[in-house]
């Protein structure tokens, strides 16, 4: 699915330097979304230039992808990834912390997205420019069991939020994630503490799992007009 964010220029700038990161013999987590799809293809041509990697992927896309460019597949039952590739929707605190926390989501792949992030070694984000922020501030994606979407959403409103039922473009109701859940996406304004909050959402019952990724990226490489600029997290 193609969102709206940077040129497809920028996103594949990242997509390639995430890519050239991945050593010989790595098992590589694969994330969902267009920015990660440019990392799925630079590797793909890394596969056919005798590179040794396996794939685990975090969605129906990216399983797809990594089959259609050749890269081998394997599972987290089988393997732990030594680096996992991603990318977010807003990317709050590069260059100012050691925070460069993330909101996550916007296909709905999260839930994998995160367990696959957080059993890495390493987890490098790719990004554009679109997507940096000085604090986040973007709606938050949150996979829930469907019978809970009324309980979730008041107790999300009583912690200030405004929840809102993710609907399907092209399919009459709400989107089903490749997990069969729904998706509440909550807007809470500015986040001062994504900690608190990550922990707030997070122990609801009735939730899968949010789009807050505090403390996971130890990268992001920001595609932008002539490069690429990557932030280490400084710690
Ligand atoms: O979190 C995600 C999917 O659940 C995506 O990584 C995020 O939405 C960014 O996508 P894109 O690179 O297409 O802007």
């Amino acid at each position: 699915m193609k969102r709206p964010g940077g040129t497809d220029e920028q996103k594949r700038r990242a997509g390639e330097s995430a890519a050239r990161v991945v050593s010989d013999g790595d098992v590589a987590g694969l994330g969902t979304g267009s920015t990660a799809a440019a990392a799925i293809r630079a590797l793909g041509r890394r596969v056919d230039a005798g590179l040794d990697v396996r794939g685990i992927p975090t969605s129906y896309q990216s399983r797809s992808l990594a089959r259609e460019v050749g890269i081998p597949l394997t599972t987290l039952d089988d393997a732990l990834p030594d680096i996992a590739i991603d990318g977010a929707d807003q990317v709050a605190g590069l260059g100012r912390d050691d925070s460069a926390d993330l909101i996550k989501g916007g296909g709905a792949a999260h839930a994998r997205e995160k367990l696959v992030a957080a059993a890495a070694d390493r987890f490098v984000v790719v990004a554009d420019p679109t997507k940096l922020a000085d604090a986040l501030d973007a709606p938050v994606p949150i996979e829930v069991l469907s019978d809970a979407v009324p309980a979730v959403e008041a107790a999300l409103s009583a912690l200030g939020g405004e929840p809102t039922l993710r609907a399907a473009e092209r399919k009459d109701g709400p989107v089903v994630t490749d997990n069969g859940n729904l998706v509440v996406d909550c807007a809470f304004g500015a986040i001062d503490d994504p900690a608190a909050l990550s922990a707030d959402v997070g122990t609801l019952p009735g939730v899968v799992e949010h789009g807050l990724f505090v403390g996971l990226a130890d990268e992001v490489h920001v595609g932008v007009a002539d490069g690429v600029d990557v932030y280490p997290r400084e710690s």
